[in-house]
């Protein structure tokens, strides 16, 4: 579903790369967690995916097609859950959920239905008509996310879709992605909750100054690192524990 090619990205002025000659495969269905510490280069390598960002060298492809003159199809064929808020503060937030929708050919009946339904699953009808800026975090947080899906992409980008949110927010984001994926949604979505990732993940990659340095079952990983119970251990045993501060 997803071929990465030894993809590269250095920003202009930088000293190293963000993402170096990174080789991945993720197949249809999978939920491929990518892992790493601040500044791995995750948000990067979603970024290059997401057609957001265009890489220094390599290539890869998204259900055959590759970024090169296909970009209105691969746009059609992916959904993306930015890191930052996507929305408008002083609009409604259905107002928001229509200009997303429209962005993706989506009009009338149908548009105004799939909007409903989505606030509905994601507990937000009440505030349908509510402008964005006041509500939660939490609440930002699945608006951005049905922005993302209203379209029904086959491949879902989600970069840090649960970061700062409390647990009932949390919980309804992450039984909704279930749900997605159930329907047949591929995902690949990066982290900093090791937990949510393990239980979440059929697979997942553990990122460190751009280059992948394991993969695997998130099972597969905890028994291959000896004295590891869970993945935090796995993540620390293979990243170390020092800060990551680059600028
Ligand atoms: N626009 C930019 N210009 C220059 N360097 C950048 C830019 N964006 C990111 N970087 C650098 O690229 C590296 C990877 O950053 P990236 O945001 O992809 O990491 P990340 O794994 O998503 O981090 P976090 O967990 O903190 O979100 C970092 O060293 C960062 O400083």
């Amino acid at each position: 579903m997803i071929q990465i090619n030894q993809l590269s990205k250095k920003y202009k002025n930088a000293e190293r790369f963000s993402v170096h000659n990174l080789d991945l495969v993720i197949d249809e269905g999978e939920v491929f967690g990518i892992l790493g510490p601040n500044g791995a280069g995750k948000t990067t390598l979603i970024s290059m995916l997401s057609s957001l960002l265009k890489p220094t060298s390599g290539s890869f492809t998204i259900d055959g097609l590759s970024y090169q003159g296909h970009m209105s199809r691969l746009k059609q064929l992916i959904g993306i859950v930015p890191q930052e808020y996507a929305l408008y503060p002083t609009l409604t937030a259905f107002e928001n959920l229509k200009y997303f929708g429209s962005m993706y050919g989506l009009k009338g009946m149908e548009l105004t239905q799939k909007i409903n339904e989505h606030l509905e699953i994601l507990g937000l009808k009440p505030f349908a008509h509510k402008k964005i800026q006041t509500f939660s975090g939490g609440m930002k947080r699945r608006i951005n996310l049905i922005a993302g899906i209203l379209h029904k992409p086959k491949v879902l980008f989600l970069d840090e879709p649960t970061v700062g949110v409390d647990v009932q927010s949390k919980n309804a984001i992450m039984s909704f992605l279930k749900e997605l994926n159930e329907n047949g949604t591929t995902i690949l979505y990066t982290s900093h909750h090791l937990n949510e990732a393990e239980e979440f993940c059929s697979r997942i990659a553990i990122i460190d100054l751009g280059t992948i340095i394991c993969k695997g079952k998130p099972e597969e990983l905890i028994r291959n690192e000896p004295e590891a119970k869970n993945l935090e251990e796995v993540f620390l045993a293979r990243t170390g524990k020092a800060l990551r501060d680059y600028a």
